[in-house]
């Protein structure tokens, strides 16, 4: 498809959101009008600019408050309207976005609207120029893309068609399915986008709240799908008011707009097999993944000593040397802990840069290279490591922040990689297991404006479907918190970004740099077994209050005898319907990264993230 994004979505100088634009791959922009009205130059100059860049101008946007008004407000809008058509054939826009009338001015009357639209679209069509006629969901009298379809049905005429807008139908809750039944050619443009379901005034949602489709709640797919039914052939664009978008880095903005896009399309694609009016990408299908393999840490000698003894201390193992670098191999249960100290390495890099921390997750994967194949097709970056004699090259790609995502391939067993790359020498310390089994997640702290891109990045490279999202108190702010995972659950990362500068998370973000792992929750089959050997090996645990345990006999029904455990022991619960979690916290490592040891009842699949406040004002408490 023809792609395109209004230049409203991105942050910077219109130059320069024109080439964040073109390097992301877009073939064209709706223009924005304040973005234009504010350019120091004329829509003479826009053009080559756009065109050098290999951009076309699809829509100038928006006229506002035209249809169904009185005089002399009438007449007024089209000496306005013929002023905006001369810039239009100045710069090459061959349409314009006329988007419902919001004025008290305005009258409840169709078919007035229709003959006036009929009358901007007459005198669009001698310039050759095109008018498109949106229903805004804030509209006065019209609301609904049926409503706006009436009036353009009416008003009937070759240079007047429809533009549909996924926020205004979603927001409203009105259904899409009849834009099929639209015929394609009368719809003359689509935007994009898709927003978190929020409950407030719609004006504001819609303009400081919406988000690249993949990222929200809306049901942009089966939108989407719909007007593909119809017969829809034009541009696919994204029209995105977003406060924080208005911020972030375009260069980034434009990334996640195209993979949005390119996502929307594949999964698009997969429900239309019969119909396909136009060719819709189609990467590599999202690769079956089993869980993670492996966590690796940055560090330099002196903090992979540290980390030594902090491992131990949960009862790991060294159990082997990387075959050619300073690489150390830790185990208990199925976990791999790897600590990288290799100078002139990825690894050193990412230690200098954010200091102690985890650089790399290995994810467990049916198909490495396809895997692979997805990620680039979707807009990630391949990374190929130095890879020394015997050893196996494991595929990887770049996350958001820059961290590294390795594809195991599952065919090698628990043990292959580690077999082919490490001399096994197990230091034998294993009477220190604490019945660690599995990685249970692992918890990212973002940035603000990463979260929507990390939303997307799982959603379209890994496959991981978003979870509820939650707003966390911390004694200094709100955290907001969303699980991610794939369908069978091996896979759980959890998303959280401060709203507030001055949480532990903001601060430890300011000192690691965004996308830094926060936590890291490792699973096990008796917590009160495992935390205590932990204790005994010095692990130490955030305490917990009493006042904690008093509230939670209030709020849920717990034997006494196991609230009286986990008062003892410091172990938070939770119950939902599927099952209980019972967890418990590390003290943090330096630079904040901490552990989580966890137990999953039933078919719990959370986080325990209503304890997560808890675990912060204990931490602040220090
Ligand atoms: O918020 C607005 O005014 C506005 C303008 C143009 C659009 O296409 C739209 O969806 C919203
Ligand atoms: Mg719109």
């Amino acid at each position: 498809m023809h792609r395109s994004i209004a230049t409203v979505s991105l942050s910077g100088t219109l130059r320069q959101k024109l080439e964040a634009v073109a390097a992301a791959g877009f073939d064209g922009i709706e223009l924005f009008e304040a973005d234009f009205i504010n350019f120091k130059g004329t829509a003479a100059e826009l053009r080559r600019i756009t065109a050098d860049l290999g951009l076309t101008i699809d829509l100038y946007q928006p006229f506002r408050d035209f249809e169904g008004m009185p005089e002399p407000q009438f007449h007024r809008s089209l000496e306005r309207a013929e002023r905006k058509f001369d810039l239009m054939e100045a710069m090459g826009a061959p349409m314009v976005l006329c988007c419902s009338n919001t004025s008290p001015l305005s009258v409840n009357d169709p078919a007035l609207a229709a003959a006036q639209l009929h009358e901007l679209a007459e005198r669009a069509a001698r310039r050759n120029l095109r008018v498109g006629f949106e229903a805004l969901a804030w509209g006065r009298h019209t609301s609904l893309y049926g409503q706006a379809w009436e009036i353009v049905k009416e008003a009937n005429h070759a240079h007047l068609g429809l533009i549909l807008d996924s926020f205004h139908t979603l927001s409203l809750k009105d259904d899409p399915a009849g834009i099929a039944s639209i015929p394609g050619d009368k719809i003359f443009f689509l935007q994009m986008a898709d927003a978190p379901l929020l409950s407030m005034d719609v004006l504001q949602w819609a303009r400081h709240h919406r988000s690249f489709p993949g990222q929200g709640d809306f049901d942009v797919v089966g939108f989407f799908e719909q007007v593909l039914r119809a017969g829809y052939t034009g541009p696919l664009s994204l029209e995105i008011f977003n406060d924080i978008f208005r911020e972030t880095p375009n260069r980034r903005t434009a990334v996640d707009a195209m993979r949005s896009l390119l996502y929307l399309e594949s999964e698009a694609r997969q429900r239309l097999d019969d119909v396909e009016p136009v060719q819709l990408f189609s990467p590599p299908p999202v690769p079956a993944l089993s869980g993670l393999s492996f966590i690796e840490f940055a560090a330099d000698e002196a903090s992979a000593a540290t980390l030594s003894t902090l491992v131990k201390q949960l009862g790991f193992r060294r159990i082997g040397k990387h075959r050619s670098k300073a690489v150390t191999l830790y185990r208990e249960g199925e976990i791999n802990l790897i600590v990288n100290a290799q100078p002139d390495s990825f690894a050193r890099g990412r230690f200098e840069a954010h200091g102690t921390s985890v650089c790399a997750l290995g994810v467990r994967c049916d198909d490495p290279l396809a895997a692979v194949g997805r990620a680039t097709a979707m807009r990630s970056q391949r990374h190929d490591s130095p890879v020394g004699p015997n050893e196996l090259r494991v595929p990887a790609i770049v996350a958001p922040g820059g961290n590294l995502i390795h594809f195991v391939p599952e065919a090698l067993g628990a043990n292959g990689l580690y077999e082919a790359d490490f001399i096994l020498e197990d230091d034998g310390a294993g009477a220190n297991d604490a019945g660690l089994q599995r990685i249970d997640h692992v918890a990212l702290g973002l940035a603000l404006d990463q979260l929507d891109t990390w939303v997307l990045f799982t959603r379209a490279v890994l496959g991981l479907e978003p979870g509820e999202s939650l707003e966390l108190a911390d004694p200094f702010g709100l955290i907001r918190s969303r699980g991610v995972a794939n369908a069978d659950r091996s896979l759980r990362l959890v998303l959280n970004v401060s709203l507030s500068q001055r949480t532990r998370t903001a601060r430890t973000l300011s000192v690691t740099g965004g996308g830094a792992v926060h936590h890291i929750a490792l699973s096990c089959a008796d917590i009160f077994e495992t935390a205590a050997k932990l204790r005994a090996n010095g692990t130490r645990f955030v305490p917990i209050s009493d006042n904690y345990y008093d509230d939670l006999a209030t709020r849920i029904d717990i034997a006494p005898e196991l609230l009286a455990r986990m008062r003892e022991a410091g172990v938070l619960f939770d119950r939902s319907p599927a099952g209980d979690y019972l967890h418990i916290y590390t003290e943090s490592f330096e630079g904040g990264l901490f552990f989580e040891v966890a137990q999953r009842v039933g078919n719990y699949d959370a986080y325990g993230a209503l304890n997560a406040p808890a675990r912060m004002a204990s931490q602040a408490q220090d």
